[in-house]
């Protein structure tokens, strides 16, 4: 039998995010990295498969591309619906790559609707007549608006979302959601009658995205945050369990990676810092200025390695980051500092670090390719869409790795995720 859920995840935290949900809904995930160059000879032993892209950021036209690859096999791994997943804060500009990835994803499946919500509850974030809202302020009042690869400044995610796509974008509001499965796909026919392409669908709580879970049964692409997730599984019978989230016990020095410039990752470093355990901090005008700044960051981890957690991190808050931003470009900034981390990463797991948290959606990209990692299985969550996950290493050992999107997490996630594994694979 094939998969029954197949997904495309634009970033590698959101796709964790989204795995992480899936599992606690019942279903066996595996979590690919990047589309596998081989295609699934054989029937995959999972009920969901998440492939992890790196499509954010990118031109359109290559996020298109990577995304009609990743369909590609999971339709011949035997998916029944596809899941394009994207952040819960709609990561994206006007270029995309929202809008253009889920137009071709429609032409590539031949339907002519799908539905478009970012709503993630259990992390603040509920979209309410079609403006998403970031805890209690609108997405654009919220740290969203100094995003440095993707600022968000408008919060009202049709019109957001109408000026990346040729296609027609509508509302389904809350007051049909609450009414249920039944009302939620009448709006969609009345809708799609309206030539409107892609319905912005309000959701405030779980039980909303429950509802519209049950409404999306059979629909052939749904996009939207990991949130839909949970009410996705029971459409194939599955319920929720913790027994798919055993990983194997965990060992080896542990560190911190942390590229990610989002306020909860700012609360996370400083309340880290306060702690007074070893941290490095990592200067991009330096590794501009051709320092070997990864170098000195593992010379650092190294001689405290053995009091870890040990904490890398370029973390820094919007003024400082648009300083360096105005100083080399922003995306230049951006792959200077995701290059020297992902070093470090590897080099700290050539130190033996065997436990590793990384925070920032771009960063853990640009980490788990430097790792060389294919495939994660996922295990317990430490906060609301972050789980800790298992990866097997060249060398037979196993890596424990959780990829951390920007702004989830604790405050003291770089300390109690370590705690919490250590728990959990005893
Ligand atoms: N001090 C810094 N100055 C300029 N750019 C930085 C700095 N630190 C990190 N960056 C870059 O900013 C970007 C941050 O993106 P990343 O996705 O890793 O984190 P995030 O946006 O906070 O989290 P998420 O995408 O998961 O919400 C990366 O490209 C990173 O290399
Ligand atoms: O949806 C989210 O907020 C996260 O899974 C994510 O994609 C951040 O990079």
């Amino acid at each position: 039998m094939g998969i029954r859920l197949g997904c495309i995840a634009d970033d590698f935290t959101g796709a964790t995010d989204l795995a992480n949900n899936l599992v606690r809904a019942g279903m066996r995930v595996v979590q690919l990295i990047d589309v596998p160059s081989a295609g699934p000879e054989e029937a995959v032993d999972a009920d969901a498969v998440v492939i992890a892209l790196k499509s954010r950021t990118v031109p359109a036209a290559d996020a298109v591309d990577a995304s009609l690859r990743a369909l590609q096999w999971l339709r011949s791994a035997g998916a029944e619906q596809i899941y394009f997943k994207y952040c819960s804060t709609f990561d994206s500009t006007p270029a995309g790559n929202i809008g253009p990835v889920t137009e071709a994803l429609m032409d590539a499946l031949g339907t002519d609707f799908t539905i478009a919500t970012p709503a993630l509850p259990d992390n603040g974030r509920t979209v309410f007549k079609g403006h998403l809202f970031v805890g209690d302020v609108l997405l654009s009042e919220s740290g969203m608006r100094h995003h440095p690869l993707t600022p968000m400044t408008d919060s009202n995610l049709v019109s957001v979302l109408a000026a990346q796509t040729t296609r027609a974008v509508g509302l389904i509001d809350h007051t049909v959601v609450a009414e249920g499965a039944e009302a939620i796909r009448g709006r969609s026919d009345a809708l799609r009658q309206e030539d409107v392409a892609v319905a912005v669908v309000d959701a405030v709580s779980n039980d909303d995205l429950v509802r519209l879970g049950a409404a999306v049964r059979g629909m052939p692409l749904v996009t939207a945050g990991s949130g839909l997730a949970i009410g996705l599984p029971a459409n194939w019978g599955f319920k929720p369990s913790r027994a798919a989230a055993q990983l194997p016990p965990a060992g080896g020095h542990a560190a911190v990676v942390s590229g990610s410039v989002s306020a909860a990752t700012n609360r996370q470093v400083l309340e880290f810092l306060r702690s007074g355990r070893p941290a490095f901090s990592l200067d991009p005008l330096r590794i501009a200025a051709g320092e070997d700044v990864a170098g000195q960051a593992l010379a650092f981890a190294e001689a405290h390695l053995a009091d870890g957690p040990v904490l890398v991190y370029s973390t820094e808050e919007p003024e400082a980051v648009r300083t360096v931003q105005g100083r080399l470009g922003a995306a230049q900034a951006g792959e200077l500092v995701e290059r020297t981390l992902a070093r470090v990463a590897t080099g700290l797991v050539e130190r033996g670090v065997r436990r590793l948290a990384v925070a920032g959606g771009e960063t853990s990209g640009a980490v788990v390719r430097a790792l060389g990692l294919t495939g994660l299985r996922i295990g317990p969550q430490i906060d609301p869409g972050v789980p800790w996950c298992a990866a097997p290493l060249p060398d037979g050992s196993t890596l424990h790795i959780t990829l951390k999107s920007g702004n989830f997490g604790s405050p003291d996630f770089f300390t109690s995720s370590f705690a919490l594994l250590d728990e959990e694979t005893r």
